[in-house]
Order: structure tokens, then C-alpha cells, then sequence
């Protein structure tokens, strides 16, 4: 099935408003999460598409509200029996966005966030040329690293994966629709509301 574009006929009498399709990028640690999180409680008609991953959960992390936990073998299956809209792997781990209740969330005329990396925000700008994207940077390097550090829930591989992965996310940051500085965090989820809803 061809997901919807905003051009596209996807407005019918049952259905007057097309969905929008956002793109929400930033390299790890720059607080997309808490960004999203505040988002979400101010807007609780924006629908957050919740990600399968091969990583393992982090304390207090829940199955079906954070991520949908799943092994490898798994994971490879979706990936061949074609369920994901885009998919990639960062850090040593795989990500991908479950495609049906995106597509269904689309046509039902909902506006749809997907929080993902850098790999699969390219692969959804190519099936999806209408979708929105905005790209969360961190006011500097060193503060990226305080606060991947100060999360407290990585190891020193992972960080260090985290950060060398940052710099090539960074780069990439030109390429988004919207570049939001997440310096103060009020700031930052202003700069987003404006850029998603004026
Ligand atoms: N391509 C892709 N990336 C994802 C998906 N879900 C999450 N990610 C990204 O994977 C990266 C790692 O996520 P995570 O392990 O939760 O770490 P964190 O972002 O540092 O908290 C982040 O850049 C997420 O935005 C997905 O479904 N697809
Ligand atoms: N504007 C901000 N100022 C200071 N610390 C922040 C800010 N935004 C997020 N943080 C902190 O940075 C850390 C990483 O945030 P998180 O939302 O997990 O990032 P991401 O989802 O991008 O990996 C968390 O400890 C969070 O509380």
C-alpha cells in the first residue's frame, strides 16, 4: 500500500482533513524525548508513532508505550515481510516505524510524529516528499555529552557510539524543513509549536 501524501485525495466528505506526516531528528542526548513528552501533553491529538526496536529497555522504560521491545530474529522477520515504513541501525541496535497504524493514522486525517534517526528521516523524504522535518540541535557539543552522560543509563561504548554518531547527524541538519536550538527547554517546545502549528 502507497502511503497518502498531503497532495494527494486522500480528503473525502468522511475524511475533509488530510493527515500531515512530521519528521522529529536530533542527535542523542539533545532531548527530543522530552521535547516529545511535553509536545504530546500539550497536543494529545498529535498521534506518536511508537517505534520497535532491537535495543534492550532502559529503567522505566515500558513495552507498547516507549518502544515495542523484540529480538533480533524478529526484528529481521518484519523487516522481510515489509512492516516497517523506513527502518535503520544505530548504535549497534535496529529501529523501525510499524507502517500500518502510520498509514491508517494518515488517512484517517490525524497528524502523525515520527521521532526517528537520520538514516530513516532520508528514507521517509523519499517515500513520503510531503512530510514535514524538523531537527533538534544542542547548544553545543559539550552540553550534548553532559547530557547524554548525566541520563545516566548508557555505557561507555554506547555513549561513545552516541557522540560519534552525533557528529554525522549534526552535519546532516541542513537538510531538515526546521533547525530548533533545544538550549532552554521552554524555548524549544515554543520554537516546535510554531514551527508545527502557525
Ligand atoms: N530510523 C529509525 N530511528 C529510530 C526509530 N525509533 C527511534 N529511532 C532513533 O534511534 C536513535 C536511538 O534511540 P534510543 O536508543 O531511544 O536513544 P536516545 O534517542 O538517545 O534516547 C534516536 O535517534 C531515535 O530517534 C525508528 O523507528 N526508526
Ligand atoms: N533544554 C534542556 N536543558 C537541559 N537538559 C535537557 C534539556 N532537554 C533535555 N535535557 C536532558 O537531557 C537528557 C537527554 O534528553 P532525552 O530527552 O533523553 O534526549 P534524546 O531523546 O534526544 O536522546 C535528559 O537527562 C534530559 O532531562
Amino acid at each position: 500500500m502507497q502511503i497518502l501524501s498531503r497532495e494527494s485525495d486522500a480528503t473525502t466528505k468522511d475524511n475533509p482533513s488530510p493527515g500531515r506526516l512530521i519528521i522529529f531528528t536530533g542527535p542523542s542526548g539533545v532531548g527530543k524525548g522530552t521535547l516529545m513528552r511535553s509536545l504530546l501533553q500539550r497536543h494529545p491529538e498529535l498521534y506518536y508513532s511508537i517505534s520497535v526496536t532491537t535495543r534492550h529497555p532502559r529503567p522505566g522504560e515500558v513495552d507498547g508505550k516507549d518502544y515495542y521491545f523484540i529480538t533480533r530474529s524478529k526484528f529481521e522477520q518484519l523487516v522481510a515481510s515489509g512492516e516497517f515504513l523506513e527502518w535503520a541501525e544505530f548504535a549497534g541496535n535496529c529501529y523501525g516505524t510499524p507502517r500500518e497504524p502510520v498509514e491508517r493514522q494518515i488517512r484517517q486525517g490525524k497528524f502523525v510524529v515520527l521521532e526517528i534517526e537520520l538514516k530513516g528521516a532520508r528514507q521517509i523524504r523519499q517515500t513520503f516528499p510531503t512530510a514535514e522535518s524538523i531537527f533538534i540541535l544542542p547548544p553545543s557539543f559539550e552540553e550534548l555529552e553532559k547530557r547524554i552522560r548525566t541520563r545516566g543509563n548508557d555505557s561507555e561504548e554506547a555513549i561513545a557510539r552516541r557522540l560519534n554518531r552525533a557528529k554525522a547527524e549534526i552535519d546532516a541538519a541542513d537538510e531538515f524543513d526546521t533547525q530548533i536550538i533545544n538550549d532552554d527547554l521552554e524555548t524549544a517546545l515554543h520554537a516546535l509549536e510554531a514551527a508545527l502549528f502557525s
